[in-house]
This record gives structure tokens, C-alpha cells and sequence, in this order.
């Protein structure tokens, strides 16, 4: 049976503010559906959600038919939805296998189990070359598919990547591609927050569009690229 992750009626307020106002979002295997919109629109704070970091004030969360909303974001991670941080938290004094390891062993993996794991992903994710290196020492694009292959240790079903290509240079952001590619060849869902709109439209498979915590718009990269609503709040020229 394909499981597909479903959110349903979001709601989220802080005080007064309402930052996420009824958001509905599906995310099925091998897709990579964008997330984007202006600063403040509620991005992070719906992945937050959707990985159990944020309590909602209303909405449902579910994959296949298992409502998972009330569950914490370890059991969340164990049922196969992961997620990455703008900021790639590593323990720096660790090694990047170390810490795979150590992703693995929270996982309940045995050493071999864990150790055929990172292997696997090293390769997907081009750190062969990176696995004895202290993460303090890792350059910047490295460190994020460093990140990337933490999460991936779970044997995720969904994963979650809040601006995983922000601030990487020309050459590592066209590697990220391919590495988005091996992710979703093995099955893997992605929802993938990025403000580089190359990236997205090259990319996704569909884009979401979030403003003011609202769905402004849904559909194909062709489809947001010549939405009239989606360009003039959002793309502006650079659509053009
Ligand atoms: N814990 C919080 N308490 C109060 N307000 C918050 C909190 N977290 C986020 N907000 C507000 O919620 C709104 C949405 O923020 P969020 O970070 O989800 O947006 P975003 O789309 O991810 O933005 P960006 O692209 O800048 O990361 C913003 O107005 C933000 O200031």
C-alpha cells in the first residue's frame, strides 16, 4: 500500500497572530513538492508541524491512514517523517561517520546494521571522501549533505528540508540537485522549503505556495511560474 503524508486544516497562532490559517498538504513517495513563499509566510512553522515540533490549534496529521498528530517528534522520525534545520546541528567535535553512528544508534540499529547504512548513503550523498572529518571542519555544502545523510539514517519515508541549499555556491547547489534525484530514486518523499527558484522549478515535482499563512497558490512548476497571484506577490521580475 502507498502511504501518503496528509495535513489537513492547519492552524497555527501565536497570540493574536494567526501564521498558518487552514493549510492543507499531501506529500506522496518519490515527490518532491516545494514549499515556498515570502519571508514570515509560515513555512518553517508548518514543517514544525508536520514534524511535531509545533502543537497546532487545529488541523490533522497523517500517514496513510494513522493519525499522528498527537505524537512526539521522535516517534514521528520512527514512523519514517524526518526533517532537517536551517541550521545543520551536528556535534562538531564528532566525525561525520560518528555522528551517522550516532543517528543509527538512536535509531536502535546494531554497529553492522548502521555501518552498511552510512556506507549506502556516502555514497548517494558524495561524503565519501568527508566520513573521517570533524563536522567543525566540513565546508559549508558538505556539512548540509552531511545533515541531509543524518536524517536519511532513519530510513525515512518522508523527509522535510527547511532551506537545505541556502548559501551554497553555484557548483554545490547544481551537486544538491543530483542529490535530491538519489533520494527520491530511492522512494523517499520530499518536501523541500528554498528560496533559490531555479532550484524549486528544476526540481519539483509540484510547488505550494504559502503568503500570510494561506495557500495562495498549488500546481506544477509551470503552472506557479505563470500564476498571475503567485508573480506579482512573490516572483516578481524575476519570473520573467
Ligand atoms: N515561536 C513563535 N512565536 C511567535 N511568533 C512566531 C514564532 N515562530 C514564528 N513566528 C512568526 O510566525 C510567522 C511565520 O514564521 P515562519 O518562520 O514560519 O515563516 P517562514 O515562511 O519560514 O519564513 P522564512 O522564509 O523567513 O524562514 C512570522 O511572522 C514569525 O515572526
Amino acid at each position: 500500500m502507498t502511504h501518503i503524508l496528509t495535513a489537513t486544516g492547519v492552524t497555527v497562532r501565536f497570540g493574536g497572530l494567526t501564521v498558518i490559517d487552514d493549510v492543507d498538504l499531501e506529500l506522496r513517495p518519490s515527490e518532491i513538492l516545494g514549499l515556498i513563499g515570502p519571508n514570515g509566510a509560515g513555512k518553517t512553522t508548518f514543517v514544525n508541524v508536520l514534524s511535531g515540533f509545533q502543537k497546532p490549534q487545529t488541523g490533522t496529521i497523517r500517514i496513510g491512514d494513522t493519525d499522528i498528530s498527537a505524537t512526539l517528534p521522535d516517534e514521528r522520525v520512527r514512523r519514517g517523517l524526518v526533517r532537517t534545520f536551517q541550521a545543520v546541528r551536528l556535534f562538531p567535535a564528532l566525525t561525520v561517520a560518528e555522528n551517522l553512528l550516532a543517528a543509527g544508534f538512536a535509531m536502535g540499529q546494531s554497529r553492522r546494521a548502521a555501518k552498511a547504512e552510512i556506507a549506502t548513503l556516502a555514497a548517494l550523498l558524495d561524503l565519501d571522501g568527508w566520513l573521517n572529518t570533524e563536522a567543525r571542519a566540513l565546508p559549508y555544502g558538505v556539512e548540509r549533505r552531511a545533515g541531509i545523510a543524518r536524517a536519511m539514517m532513519a530510513g525515512p519515508a518522508f523527509i522535510m528540508l527547511d532551506e537545505p541549499a541556502a548559501g551554497m555556491n553555484h557548483e554545490e547547489a547544481m551537486a544538491f540537485l543530483s542529490v535530491m534525484d538519489a533520494i527520491r530514486a530511492r522512494g523517499c518523499g520530499i518536501l523541500l522549503i528554498e528560496h533559490n527558484m531555479d532550484i524549486v522549478f528544476r526540481l519539483c515535482d509540484r510547488v505550494q505556495v504559502l503568503r500570510s499563512g494561506k495557500v495562495l497558490a498549488a500546481g506544477t512548476p509551470d503552472e506557479i511560474r505563470n500564476h498571475a497571484l503567485v508573480r506579482e506577490a512573490y516572483l516578481g521580475s524575476a519570473a520573467a
